[in-house]
């Protein structure tokens, strides 16, 4: 399997998204601050790998703190969560993280080396959980697909596979195990403009499993709805409001319109973690801006006439009623009914 997040030799390698797909390059990652600038520049990306990835720089903030005062050590590692948050606004995965690793070290009595330690193991533990959780969406996920056809070809935007997680996938994750149980015949993978994860990490990821899949332009979605070509949608997401909005990649909310508009079945697949309770609709969902130079700028090319502005939000929010149903790892839930992914297990 694909693991984009590993501890290794006391750093962190990550798989260098940004190469994907022309090389293949792992970078490795030793202090907080080259951590946070990882996930700015989208080394690592995706809503679970940026949480994991989080945890880990928790981590490596914590063990260059110098003090053996206890007060002083968590005033310092509140500064190296600070500096962790400012990285990426939308994706909620990433504050889950890190206040799961704050909350370990208050709760963690004795020495700071011992603290240390056991913020080391959590960020350990938030990796592992990742890939059982994805392997459980997965699982849910194809429980919940259509029953007809017998195979189902699969329509997914961005990339919420393996390189966004750790491991295995949300969206991706339902799609290798439809895959590996019969049900698929192919993935469609919408290229996703501006950064292309589509066409670039998705079809990766897919060409390295042998899954058969098809990249279109964001555009061709509706038409190939209409000549039938699609059975299902399924798409990962940054944050779920508490109501069912879900924020994902910028298209995604149209991808939603159009399959309504086609009575084609659209799953958001994530795992409870990318829920934030605290937000009652999508509204409250704040939305990164990225640099217009994704739009305007392909490797070397400029695309467009100078003299012209930009608007570049990098995500959407799709409200919970062009929603089928959202896979968590307790299973799949109408949008409505959240509250009950804690306590049921289907
Ligand atoms: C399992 S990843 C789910 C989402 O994070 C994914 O669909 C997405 O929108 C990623 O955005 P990105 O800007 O590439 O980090």
């Amino acid at each position: 399997m694909l693991y984009p997040i590993v501890w290794q030799n006391n750093s962190v390698v990550l798989i260098d998204q940004t190469r994907l797909p022309n090389e293949y390059a792992v970078i490795e990652i030793h202090r907080c601050e080259d951590m946070a600038e990882a996930i700015s520049t989208m080394i690592v990306r995706g809503a679970p790998a940026i949480g994991v990835a989080a945890a880990y720089g928790m981590y490596l903030g914590a063990r260059e703190i110098e003090t053996s005062d206890r007060t002083e050590f968590l005033h310092q590692l509140e500064e190296v969560a600070q500096l962790l948050r400012s990285t990426r606004p939308t994706a909620v995965n990433l504050f889950w993280a890190i206040g799961r690793m704050m909350q370990t070290a208050y709760e963690t009595l004795g020495t700071i080396a011992q603290i240390k330690q056991i913020l080391l193991e959590t960020a350990q533990t938030i990796n592992a959980e990742d890939i059982q959780t994805c392997q459980a969406i997965g699982d849910h996920g194809l429980a919940a697909l259509p029953k007809t056809p017998e195979k189902l070809i699969i329509l997914t935007h961005c990339n919420a596979g393996a390189l966004a997680t750790a491991g295995y996938g949300t969206a991706l994750g339902v799609v290798r195990s439809a895959w590996r149980e019969g049900r698929l015949t192919r993935v469609f993978a919408d290229e996703t403009r501006p950064r292309l994860q589509g066409a670039k990490l998705t079809a990766w990821e897919c060409v390295q499993e042998g899954i058969p899949v098809t990249v279109i332009t964001d555009n061709m979605a509706a038409h190939c709805m209409k000549q039938g070509l699609i059975d299902a949608v399924v798409v990962g997401a940054d944050r779920i409001a508490a109501n069912g909005d879900t924020a994902n990649k910028i298209g995604t909310y149209s991808l939603a319109i159009v399959a309504k508009a086609h009575n084609i079945p659209f799953f958001v697949a994530a795992p409870i973690s990318t829920i934030d309770f605290t937000l009652s609709n999508g509204s409250q969902i704040p939305i990164e801006e990225r640099h217009p130079s994704e739009i305007y700028q392909i490797g070397d090319t400029i695309l467009t006439p100078s003299g012209v502005e930009f608007y570049n939000p990098a995500f959407d929010v799709t409200p919970a009623e062009l929603i089928t149903a959202i896979i968590t790892e307790n299973g799949a839930f109408a949008p409505g009914e959240l509250v009950k992914c804690h306590t049921i297990s289907q």
